[in-house]
């Protein structure tokens, strides 16, 4: 039985642009993505959902929308990924390069989908058109997806 563990992923979206992250370190390391992190005990997701944010990027948002749930298997490993999917359209701060992250500006059309997650390619356009979505992504490896859900759903 693979136990899951609860992740979060925030992606700041302003009209024509989406601030993402260089992984410094860590899983993901070299990948482009949102900002997030694990949900430590009495957290509740969203909570930490914005901690994540502010400790990656320096921004602070008031309102998240939840916009997606997808989980994660990784062929040999035990713990599933669970990744509660954040949207923030305002924020307040600049952003900071952290030890973990270092914060860019990408316009809609150079998301740089090369040096991301396998699977944000296949979401990425569901976020941006503000669509809420539920998927199930088996990985081999950090780089090959072996088979994959996603479809778009009402309600989170
Ligand atoms: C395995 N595929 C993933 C993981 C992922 N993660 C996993 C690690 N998290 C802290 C952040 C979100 N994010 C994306 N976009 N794709």
């Amino acid at each position: 039985m693979l136990s899951p563990k609860l992740l979060t992923l925030v992606l700041v979206v302003q009209p024509g642009r989406v601030l993402l992250g260089m992984k410094k370190r860590g899983f993901g390391v070299g990948k482009w993505n949102g900002f997030g992190g694990k949900v430590q005990p009495g957290e509740t997701i969203e909570a930490a959902a914005k901690r994540e944010l502010l400790e990656e990027s320096g921004l602070t948002v008031d309102a998240l929308e939840k916009i997606g749930n997808i989980k994660f298997e990784f062929v040999g490993e035990t713990q599933l990924l669970d990744v509660h999917i954040f949207r923030a359209d305002t924020f307040s701060g600049e952003p900071t390069e952290s030890d973990e992250m270092r914060p860019q500006w990408f316009e809609l059309d150079k998301i740089p989908f090369s040096q991301m997650w396998a699977d944000d390619i296949l979401w990425f356009p569901l976020m941006l058109q503000k669509k809420k979505f539920v998927g199930y992504f088996t990985f081999q490896g950090h780089d090959v997806i072996l088979s994959q859900k996603l479809e778009e759903v009402e309600a989170l």
